[in-house]
């Protein structure tokens, strides 16, 4: 396939800091809930699986958000779930009650069995990735993503969602050669499988290390930044002459700016607790950053909406050496308003061309 020329390269060119003339923008869970043809599409494959695991299905919600919105991205529409259910797991969605896992890892036995599955097992993936990037027709990058090793580990565990993490809290503390062992071989799957995306046709990547946040300082070091840097030590950072931007997210990672620099990471996201003008004095400009405006604050008014978008744009401050992404700081509620989105997207647009050049 002769890939077709991107027409609008400023995700991919601030991702790498290069100068832009206004920030790009996408949205994390872009593809979702809160948009009546995405759930109309959901219908006819008559579940989330169903949905994603057919690459055309999958094409047509990636693009969805596209067709309604000038974003600057699509990402692939999937699940970091993908790769334990390909290890054997066996991953349902429960409606309204979210993912459950028919075999979660709870004993050494079973955990001593778990390997790298064949990436054939995830051959869906890769076929709607080249699907939806000869779709895009070079409208828009194409993000391929993974979970972390540990957010994936969380729920190869609990076997579900989990508030408090106490079953894999439990194998920290007192089996931490078993926790290990899962991390390592979800690590190596994932650098396969990320780079199997890039193969396919991803422009950038993106590790979504949703529940770092909820380890300990010293032990998120420990079992979810070393299994990430892992990961990022093992990616085709160039594919086809083109560079392959790399995206890590520690929700609730605040703390550990710095020690996530150490990835070798591209750009950096940042949930809504972090003020990106700090962010950015503290990492030097290393690496560009993505985020961080609250999901909730598109259940605001309009103005308010267009005031908080200013205010995160406001808050990165003239754009220099740096780079950014806007995004939200964890992914858009399906109860948000989709008019809210137009807005955020459109004021991110035309505010954010007084930082640039
Ligand atoms: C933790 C996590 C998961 N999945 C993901 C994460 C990391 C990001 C984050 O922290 O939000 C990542 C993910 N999941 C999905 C995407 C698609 C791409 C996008 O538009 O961003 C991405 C990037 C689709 C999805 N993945 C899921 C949906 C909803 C499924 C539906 O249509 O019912 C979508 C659109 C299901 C899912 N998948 C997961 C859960 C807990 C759930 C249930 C919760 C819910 O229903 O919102 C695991």
């Amino acid at each position: 396939m002769v890939a077709a020329t991107l027409q609008n390269d400023t995700f991919l060119r601030a991702l790498q800091r290069q100068p832009v003339s206004y920030t790009p923008v996408w949205l994390m869970r872009q593809a979702g809930r809160y948009l009546a043809e995405y759930k109309q599409t959901r219908s006819t494959a008559g579940s989330f699986l169903g949905l994603a695991k057919n690459p055309d299905f999958a094409t047509e919600v990636t693009i969805q958000p596209l067709d309604r919105f000038p974003l600057d991205a699509a990402i692939l529409f999937s699940d970091i779930l993908m790769i334990p259910d390909a290890m054997g797991l066996g991953l349902d969605f429960v409606n309204g009650e979210g993912p459950r896992f028919a075999r979660p890892l709870r004993t050494e036995d079973e955990i001593n069995k778990l390997a790298v599955p064949d990436m054939n097992e995830l051959r869906y993936v890769f076929d709607a990735v080249s699907q939806i990037r000869s779709t895009l027709n070079g409208r828009a990058p194409l993000i391929g993503f993974a979970g972390s090793p540990w957010t994936v580990g969380c729920y190869m565990v609990e076997g579900q969602s989990s508030a408090d993490y106490r079953t894999i809290k439990t194998m920290l503390y007192t089996q931490p050669e078993l926790l290990h062992k899962i991390l390592d071989i979800t690590a190596q799957t994932t650098t396969q499988y990320l780079n199997e995306q890039i193969r396919a046709g991803a422009q950038a990547v993106m590790i979504f290390d949703s529940w770092g946040g909820a380890l300990a300082d010293g032990l998120y070091q420990q079992f979810s930044l070393a299994y990430m840097k892992q990961v990022c030590d093992g990616l085709l950072r160039e594919y086809n002459g083109q560079k392959i931007p790399v995206i890590v997210f520690t929700k609730g990672g605040g703390l550990w700016l710095e020690d996530i620099v150490t990835t070798g990471c591209d750009a950096m996201g940042l949930d809504w607790t972090v003020n990106l003008g700090k962010a950015r004095a503290r990492v030097n400009d290393a690496v560009a950053l993505q985020g961080n405006l609250d999901p909730m604050s598109l259940f605001g008014s309009e103005a308010s909406v267009r005031q908080e978008v200013r205010r995160v744009i406001d808050d990165f401050g003239p754009v220099g050496k740096g780079g950014h992404v806007f995004n939200l700081g964890h992914g858009i509620s399906q109860f948000t308003n989709p008019e809210r989105v137009a807005a955020l997207v459109d004021e991110v647009h035309t505010y954010s061309r007084k930082m640039h050049g």
